[in-house]
């Protein structure tokens, strides 16, 4: 029998060229092929990377890779890892690689994108300017407000519930109280003291609230990694295969929670016309209400035909990108300090760390009073002990993800082609042992000059170790919130360790670890986070 020639010459060409189109080109001829591969696999498929992303074990998989293969690693065909300041975050994070729809596929809230989604350089940095100055350093720390919101947090609600605590004498979990004060202080300063969460005080309130969003983020992996798998699943009235019905229902309650304290907020800026004046400390909406008047600012200036007359009509058309931007800061802002909270405390509880439990509480039961703010971001102890906690326990170490510009150059690699998935991870960077000796030892001294033969010396390892410190990002993208952040955790960390001497059961807590994906929640023995046990001085 004699087969047709046309069609075989065909088949064998087609077969060549998906030959050389998905194995040949991506092993030998791509820009990338000179990069060191994580895995066998990676130059042909994803599925090696999706594999570990999809059971959160990514941080530490990208982690042992670089270890063994240097600071440039290939995790998929068209994707990077990258663990190195010059030609690695420096040029990354500074301009021109923009976000990708990574970011966009999971944090649109009420179908709105929060400027930490927005993938273009243009709106972001538009948003970014009309919210950075409310919480700049200078602004939290002489703001009266924000004093208010601590003292009230802090001495009339979380005080009285640990001297309780302290008085069963039993060890208690302690992630769900950072949670819940941590929640309280993002929302309070977001929204105002009157109408932000109380969760301190109401606790169910709080673990329901907490449950709903660990649900949303246990199946983030899907819409973020697989959105058209996801939407096609959606579309066809499949996606609870990959995805339970009601994690679709935590996320509609975290949304209405969040419009409600949009609307309180909106009600109180209404009542008193816009001005402050007259509305008790640690009411005032600060956060909301600087958006609203930067958005009506923006809209007001618009063509003729689009200007806003009123701020209510702004507010009308406005309200789910307000909501949206708001959701973002308050989820962004409470669990990232929950966790770096929980992981300060089991360090600090652990018996090999008894002697920084001592000394931290000397130098916070000195100070004359634990709600001046300079006096507290002053105390150098407290200080070095967050930060190595930041360094070896980011809450946040796991991948940022960003896209190749056209002819991008990153390090020694050239043209690069534009669409590349390049990432760093604060993990990765904060593990360096020639910036941070012994890297895996928890230890507040390398941020202390005593432990230093001299001043010059000190202050190049901190010169040297503020460039590898990644925990809040760098860059334009930098987290908006890193000063607030450090307001509260230190407030806290005054509050409790000033009050009580903190320990863990025997045994207790030997087990935490770090989930291993973009977020960095703690894991302790058999699930139960961080027992432990509190005592009045
Ligand atoms: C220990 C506490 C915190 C840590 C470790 C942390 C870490 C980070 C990191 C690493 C990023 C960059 C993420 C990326 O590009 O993938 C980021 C961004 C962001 N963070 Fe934080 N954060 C903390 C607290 C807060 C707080 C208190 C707020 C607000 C109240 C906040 C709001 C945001 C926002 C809105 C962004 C996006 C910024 C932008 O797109 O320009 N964060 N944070």
């Amino acid at each position: 029998m004699v087969l047709p020639l046309t069609p075989l010459v065909a088949a064998a060409l087609l077969l060549c060229l998906t030959l050389y189109r998905y194995i040949l080109h991506p092993i030998f001829f791509s820009s990338l092929s000179a990069v060191p591969s994580a895995h066998w696999s990676a130059p042909i498929s994803r599925l090696w990377i999706l594999y570990y992303r999809s059971r959160e074990e990514e941080t530490p998989t990208v982690h042992a890779g670089h270890q063994r293969l240097g600071p440039l690693l290939r995790i998929a065909p068209n994707e990077l890892s990258v663990n190195s300041v010059d030609g690695g975050i420096r040029t990354i994070y500074t301009g021109g690689y923009e976000k990708g729809d990574w970011y966009s596929n999971m944090f649109s809230n009420y179908g709105v994108m929060p400027m930490f989604a927005m993938p273009d350089h243009g709106p972001h940095s538009k948003r970014k300017r009309m919210l950075s100055n409310i919480y700049a350093k200078t602004t939290l720390q002489n703001s009266a407000s924000l004093k208010a919101i601590s003292k009230t947090l802090l001495d009339d609600r979380l005080i009285p519930r640990l001297h309780d605590i302290a008085q069963s004498g039993k060890p208690v979990e302690f992630y769900w109280i950072f949670a819940a004060v941590a929640m309280d202080f993002v929302s309070a300063w977001v929204f105002g003291l009157s109408q932000s969460t109380d969760f301190i005080r109401a606790p169910q309130e709080g673990d329901k609230f907490f449950q709903d969003y660990k649900a949303r983020q246990r199946y983030q992996f899907w819409p973020q990694d697989l959105p058209r798998l996801t939407s096609f699943l959606g579309k066809v009235g499949l996606q609870w295969l990959i995805i339970p019905c009601w994690v679709g229902r935590a996320n509609a309650d975290i949304e209405s929670l969040i419009m409600q304290m949009c609307d309180a907020a909106e009600n109180l800026v209404q009542k008193c016309g816009g001005q402050r004046a007259g509305i008790k400390n640690g009411d005032w909406p600060n956060v909301y209400a600087q958006l609203r008047t930067a958005l009506f600012k923006e809209a007001s200036t618009k063509s003729d035909t689009e200007a806003l007359q009123n701020v209510e009509d702004l507010v009308q058309k406005q309200r789910l990108t307000m909501a949206s931007e708001m959701l973002d800061h308050t989820l962004a802002g409470f669990d990232t300090s929950s966790i770096t909270l929980t992981f300060l405390a089991w360090e600090l509880s652990r018996p090999e760390n008894s002697s920084w439990q001592s000394r931290l509480r000397s130098e916070v039961t000195a100070l004359p009073d634990k709600h001046d703010a300079k006096a507290v971001d002053g105390l150098p102890l407290l200080q070095a002990i967050l930060m190595e906690t930041l360094r070896l326990h980011a809450a946040i170490p796991g991948n940022q993800p960003r896209i190749t510009p056209s002819n991008a150059t990153l390090g020694a690699l050239s043209n690069l082609p534009p669409g590349i998935r390049v990432q760093s991870q604060a993990w990765s960077l904060h593990r360096n042992p020639t910036v941070f000796p012994n890297p895996e030892t928890w230890n507040p001294a390398r941020w202390l000059p005593a432990s230093y033969p001299s001043s010059q010396a000190f202050e190049a390892a901190q010169r040297e170790m503020s460039r590898w410190f990644w925990a809040f990002g760098s860059g334009g993208r930098m987290c908006v919130g890193s000063n607030l952040a450090m307001y509260d955790m230190k407030a806290i960390v005054v509050a409790i360790w000033g009050r009580f001497r903190t320990s863990m059961e025997e045994g207790g807590g030997t087990g935490m670890v770090h989930r291993g994906g973009y977020v960095a929640e703690p894991v302790g023995d058999g699930g139960r986070f961080l027992e432990m046990v509190l005592e009045v001085l």
